[in-house]
């Protein structure tokens, strides 16, 4: 069993917990420099044309930031589908179809490599994680494959619970329109709420102290990769060196380890009892129980290890699925005429699953189970959650699957996922990658294109993948938001159902969603993660729709 506080640990770990503040504070920040400013320029394959600048520019971005569509049509009509150019003070070289696919096939291409040349997150995970991870270990993907994805019909309850509190606590069902000017503080708030649940067990959910951490390291880490600031030079190696000196990130760890402490000694004495009187313990169900059973698997040194893993895992989970559920409310109401046909699919798919609910209550009770369908109360076809938006719900509605694969390949940006080169890469067409070259995939080219889109790729068709088999957790070279390969993320199963859910309760609960200044509606449909959110929302309640779906609780 792992000891909850242990003080055994690399040495790396014993010197961050002890002498580390001044000395080796001051030695990692000449190091790091030094490293900085003497690290080589990569050499670049010849053969690959560098996009023509602008009269008196220097870099491409303002004529990227100015129309990234046109941008990259005229540098694919020029030069084909490999060109270099000048983006956010880096050179990169952005591949585009039929090429993409190499890139994420290939190991010696990284994104985790890139987001720390931009941004110094290394550093902030390695400070952390007293085992020292930083962000590419394989360790924190097979944590959230292992103990999330397989998991997820069990999660459902509490997340639908933890989702619906917080949106009777700001939203309730107004008659009258309501405005939230601030939608991403309600969302952020729900799905932290849900995540806490998912991650450290339902009194999580509803402790102030660890809802805070949640929220505030993330908004740390939106300062991090905020687009804007990695255009500055200096910034990952101003990243780097505050969380080799500081670490502001520790703090939510001490307070992740403050609140599991006593949680996880209880849940080991109720363990003991249950041994001891030879009955069943009943594993509670969250990450960090699943962590700890697995420790060797994983690698962990003790409790405080598993939270700085926790807070590294809640850095890449909450801002991404906050925002992302956001702005499926902007998309609903840019698109007001979706709510109807996705609020109907809602009933359908609920009353079907009534229907096969009572046909096997009938069926058990033909064959003897029970005397009367009372005697399914507490048993899993009890039939209070008969219209529970359960997972199997979630998963049937096809036209909202639909509705957010279409707004994630609508919204996503035109170049984006930097990769930066471990080794040098050859690609089948003959060029190189050198070693610490970085490339961009051109997101256009796959997100837009007609052979794997259908028609207008250019439009926002909700419909799009109904009957296509192309659901929205299915990543592959047309469709890139998750990543693709051995590094897609491993969390798109949990996000994807959080935003699903949110989008089921929208419909299910408010007739309208208007954007408060419809000026805004472009710059809302196509504002990048981290952007600040460009207009409130108003929500009307609809009265006669509560009972369409409701938690199990
Ligand atoms: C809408 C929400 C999300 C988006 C858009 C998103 C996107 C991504 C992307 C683009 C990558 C890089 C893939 C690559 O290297 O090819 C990634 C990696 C990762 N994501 Fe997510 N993510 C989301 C939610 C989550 C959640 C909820 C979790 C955890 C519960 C999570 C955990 C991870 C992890 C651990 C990795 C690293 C995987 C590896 O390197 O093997 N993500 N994500």
């Amino acid at each position: 069993m792992l000891d909850l506080l242990s003080s055994s640990g690399p040495e790396a770990a014993l010197v961050f917990k002890t002498a580390l503040p001044i000395g080796i504070g001051l030695a990692s920040a000449a190091f790091l420099t030094i490293k900085a400013v003497t690290r080589g320029t990569p050499s670049i394959d010849k053969s690959i044309p560098t996009t023509s600048l602008r009269h008196g520019e220097t870099t491409h971005d303002a004529e990227y930031e100015e129309n990234p569509d046109l941008f990259v049509l005229r540098c694919e009509e020029q030069y084909g589908a490999v060109f270099n150019c000048y983006l956010r003070n880096r050179l990169y070289t952005v591949i585009s179809e039929p090429l993409v696919r190499e890139v994420f096939m290939t190991d010696d291409l990284s994104v985790a490599e890139a987001v720390d040349e931009l941004s110094g997150l290394h550093a902030q995970t390695m400070s952390i994680t007293k085992s020292r991870r930083d962000f590419s270990d394989p360790a924190f993907h097979a944590m959230v494959r292992d103990n999330i994805t397989p998991n997820l019909p069990l999660f459902t309850p509490k997340i639908v619970e933890c989702i619906l509190a917080v949106i009777e606590r700001d939203l309730g069902c107004p008659q009258n329109r309501k405005l939230i000017e601030h939608p991403l503080l309600m969302f952020q708030d729900a799905i932290t709420s849900a995540m806490a649940a998912v991650f450290m067990g339902d009194e999580a959910a509803k402790d102030r102290k660890i809802l805070h951490s949640f929220i505030h390291c993330t908004e740390d880490l939106a300062r991090i990769i905020n687009p804007n600031a990695r255009n500055n030079r200096w910034h990952a190696l101003l990243n780097k060196l505050k969380y080799t000196v500081t670490s502001p990130l520790r703090k939510h760890v001490q307070v992740l380890v403050d609140f599991a402490t006593p949680i996880i000694q209880e849940r080991r004495r109720q363990e003991a009892e249950a041994l001891e009187k030879g009955i069943e313990y009943k594993r509670p169900l969250d990450i960090m129980q699943g962590i700890l059973d697995n420790f060797d698997k994983y690698g962990v040194l003790d409790l405080e290890d598993v939270c700085g893993h926790l807070i590294v895992l809640v850095l890449g989970a909450v801002h991404s699925t906050s925002d992302g559920s956001t702005y499926l409310c902007y998309y609903l109401a840019a698109f007001p005429e979706c709510i109807e046909p996705l609020y109907q699919e809602q009933i359908e798919v609920l009353d079907q699953i009534c229907k096969e609910r009572e046909e096997q209550r009938q069926s058990k009770l033909v064959c003897g189970d029970g005397l009367s369908v009372e005697d399914f109360t507490g048993t899993n076809l009890d039939p209070r959650n008969d219209r529970d938006l359960s997972s199997l719900a979630v998963k049937r509605m096809v036209k909202m699957d639909s509705f957010v694969r279409e707004y994630l390949r609508f919204r996503s940006e035109r170049v984006e996922l930097a990769h930066m080169a471990k080794n040098d890469v050859v690609f089948s067409n003959g060029m190189i990658i050198h070693k610490g070259g970085k490339v961009l995939i051109n997101l256009r080219s796959v997100h837009h294109n007609p052979e794997t889109q259908g028609d207008d790729p250019t439009e926002f068709r909700p419909w799009r993948f109904v009957g296509k088999g192309k659901a929205a957790t299915k990543v592959s070279t047309d469709f890139l938001p998750f990543g693709m390969g051995k590094h897609a993320c491993p969390g798109r199963f949990l996000a994807i159902q959080e935003i699903k859910t949110i989008g089921a309760l929208m419909v299910s609960r408010y007739s309208k969603i208007e954007m408060q200044d419809s000026s805004k509606r472009m710059k809302a449909l196509l504002s990048r993660i981290g952007d600040p959110v460009p207009t409130g929302l108003y929500f009307t309640g609809r009265c006669t729709g509560l009972n369409a779906t409701k938690s199990s609780s």
